[in-house]
């Protein structure tokens, strides 16, 4: 399988501050993978140098000769009172056809929102749209930061259902950032934990019993991560999951010594 981008020991800071340092990373063509990591672990200054948009303080990236990438940024900074239709939109930054943008937004549900502003969008109609102009590229990876946030549960669900889709129709690469683990990680090939660096990476099942992860999303997290698998070995705030009681207290695993031996050593 071909290896889309590979990179190597990279560091990144802003000013005298360093946010990332050594870390190794790579995703092959058709893979999921999903980095995680608690706010400001350096999640999206490393999607950022992924796409090119940032340059490494240190360490390498060789991308695939003529990759194409599909980037669904964090933050977009357009203008609000831009009087730009969702269809002018999908032309940035390079002009795409009207039969190819008609197609797309009705792959990605929102066919009927051509002509509506930008602007105006809710927020889970507005990520589709960045999904769809993301998507006109044909990319061979597909880069999601966050995409679903502000979108409720429902939405976020359908979001990832509809990536899931996509990515068995075109053969596309995902690379994801997300918070929300129990939809992400059970879809993903592989999980990476970040924390400044690679805190452990694996399956997801190795992930979730790490000790480097549990000691990041175990506790104090407030319940923005909710846990891929419950387990009662192990001290977290059972207040704050959002949403998804479907198996609260009927899982034991019992498999906690197999992951250690793997943590950061998985690639
Ligand atoms: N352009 C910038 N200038 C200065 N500091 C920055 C810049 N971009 C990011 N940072 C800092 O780098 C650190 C990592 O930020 P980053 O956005 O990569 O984190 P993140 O893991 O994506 O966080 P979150 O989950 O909150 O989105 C943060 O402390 C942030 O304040």
């Amino acid at each position: 399988m071909s290896r889309l981008i590979e990179a190597k020991g990279l560091s990144a800071g802003f000013g005298g501050t360093d946010v990332l340092s050594g870390v190794d990373f790579h995703i092959d063509g058709g893979e999921i993978v999903t980095v995680v990591g608690p706010n400001g672990s350096g999640k999206s200054t490393l999607m950022r140098m992924l796409v090119g948009a940032l340059s490494p303080r240190a360490g390498r990236i060789t991308r695939m000769p003529g990759l194409r990438l599909g980037y669904v940024p964090q933050r977009l900074s357009i203008d609000p009172t831009l009087p730009l239709s969702v269809s002018r939109f999908l032309d940035l930054p390079r002009p795409a056809g009207r039969a190819a943008k008609a197609a797309m937004l009705e792959r990605v549900g929102i066919s009927a929102l051509a002509d509506r502003p930008l602007a105006g969008l809710s927020g889970g109609q507005y990520q589709r749209a960045l999904l769809a102009r993301a998507l006109l590229v044909d990319p061979h990876l597909l880069i999601l930061d966050e995409a679903t946030q502000g979108m409720d549960q429902r939405g976020s669900a359908d979001f990832y259902a509809l990536i899931a889709t996509l990515r068995e129709e075109m053969g596309t690469a995902v690379l994801m950032v997300s918070h929300e683990l129990h939809v992400v990680m059970s879809a993903s090939d592989r999980v990476v934990c970040l924390n400044g660096h690679v805190c452990c990476e694996g399956a997801p099942e190795i992930v979730s019993s790490a000790p480097e992860y549990r000691a990041l999303f175990g506790t104090g997290t407030h319940g923005a991560l909710a846990l891929y698998r419950h387990e009662h070995d192990h001290s977290h705030d059972h207040d704050h999951h959002h949403g998804h009681g479907h198996d609260h207290g009927d899982r034991h695993h019992h498999d906690h010594g197999a992951a250690l031996d793997k943590t950061g050593t998985d690639n």
